[in-house]
């Protein structure tokens, strides 16, 4: 059947509007605008919890041309298979061209579908080159997808001031169980991507995942190792994770527990450790930005989504240093403790989808983690050893 095509505009604000055809809801959104050059992925971008309340501008110019998968297929760990969460988080998205046909093995209906049962406003016939120089001289702005309904268009809003890792962050602590486990992982849940999960629990971890403002070091030292994850919004708005973390790298306890933060959490890792964050121009949303490893003089190519970076410069020089840098445009992508396994990168080594070149930094994790359960092995030993003696003394006296 024909579709039925219905007038749609994309307007930013103080700025230009583009004329198209929705292909989404039938409703209108408003919210921050943003965009991102990588050329596959959109449903995982799209359900990537990072991406709440924002308007998303895809520069690949055929969008929609492999359908949409599963949201409900579940890999060995209870894991979405295809999907970064359960449901879309973007509001809206703007394409040049919309591929009305659509064709994949793992598809299971159209992304036209799929946003009208998502209620995300989708637009296509704009001309996104011109959207995205706009962005790129102007920054991320305020945008609204208006469809022609009748009603009237929304007001600007600028989503970055809510509070959305409270929104999409767990409620309740859940667990996820892995085969064999070697480890048990406490995971803050920012808005976390499921294939960070599965990362972790493909490595042997069983992953408890905590609310993002849960008190975790009252518990933390029951676990092998920390991890805060990615999330959205502005991470100066995350005042409760920032301050669980102090605790965790002020507590002489927890000296040598290994902590990984991914974006959102690197930069909660950062505030917590005295740096401060600044809100990016356009931000950096790709799958192929390279990142030099300040350690290792290797290069990863990665995938990112942010809008706001860690001013390296003020970092506490007695605790932390800068781990990677971005090679395009110099901002801060990620930092190491000093003498603590703790580190933590802007971009995302999980990639999905993007390149796995970082894939590596998950591993360099768990021998952070094997070195902390040897150490707790052998402290263990060492309580032990040192009981015998007493005991001993105290047998000697009595005969
Ligand atoms: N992917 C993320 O975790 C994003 C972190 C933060 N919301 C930012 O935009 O910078």
């Amino acid at each position: 059947m024909a579709p039925k095509f219905v007038k749609a505009t994309f307007q930013i604000e103080n700025g230009p509007s583009h004329e198209g055809i929705s292909f989404g809801a039938p409703n209108s959104v408003a919210g921050e605008t943003v965009f991102t050059t990588s050329l596959v992925g959109y449903p995982e971008s799209m359900t990537d919890p990072s991406y709440k309340g924002q308007i998303l501008v895809f520069t690949q110019p055929l969008i929609g041309n492999y359908g949409v998968p599963s949201g409900e297929t579940r890999d060995e760990h209870n894991l979405l298979k295809y999907f970064e969460s359960p449901n879309a988080h973007v509001i809206g998205i703007v394409v040049a061209e919309y591929a009305w046909k659509y064709s994949h093995w793992t598809a299971v209906q159209s992304l036209s579908e799929w946003c009208i049962k998502e209620g995300v406003a989708a637009i296509t016939g704009v001309d996104t080159r011109s959207v995205v120089q706009y962005l790129r001289e102007q920054g991320s702005s305020l945008g609204r997808i208006v469809v022609d309904d009748g009603k009237p268009a929304p007001a600007f809003v600028d989503t970055m001031k809510s509070h959305l890792v409270a929104q999409v962050s767990t409620k309740q602590p859940y667990h996820i169980s892995a085969q064999n486990a070697t480890a048990n992982i406490a995971l803050v849940d920012c808005g976390v991507k499921e294939n960070i999960v599965r990362c972790l629990a493909v490595r042997g971890a069983n992953v408890t995942v905590f609310p993002h403002d849960y008190p975790l070091q009252d518990v933390a030292q029951q676990f092998d190792g920390v991890f805060v994850s990615n999330g959205p919004g502005d991470p100066a708005l995350c005042g409760s994770t920032v301050e669980v973390l102090k605790h965790l790298l002020e507590d002489p306890k927890f000296e040598r527990l290994p902590i990984f933060g991914i974006c959102m959490g690197h930069q909660l890792l950062a505030l917590a450790a005295g740096a401060s964050a600044v809100k990016m121009k356009y931000g950096n949303r790709a799958h192929n930005i390279p990142a030099l490893d300040l350690t290792s003089g290797q290069c990863h190519i990665t995938s990112q989504n942010h809008g706001y970076a860690i001013d390296a410069e003020t970092l506490p020089a007695n605790t932390f240093k800068p781990y990677f840098v971005n090679l395009n445009d110099g901002s801060n992508e990620g930092i190491i403790h000093k003498t603590r396994p703790i580190f933590s990168t802007q971009f995302h080594p999980e990639a999905k989808g993007g390149p796995m070149d970082s894939a590596v930094l998950f591993d360099k994790y768990f021998d952070n983690i094997a070195a902390y359960q040897n150490f707790k092995k052998s402290s263990a030993k060492a309580a032990v050893r040192f009981e015998v003696p007493v005991h001993t003394m105290a047998t000697e006296r009595v005969l």
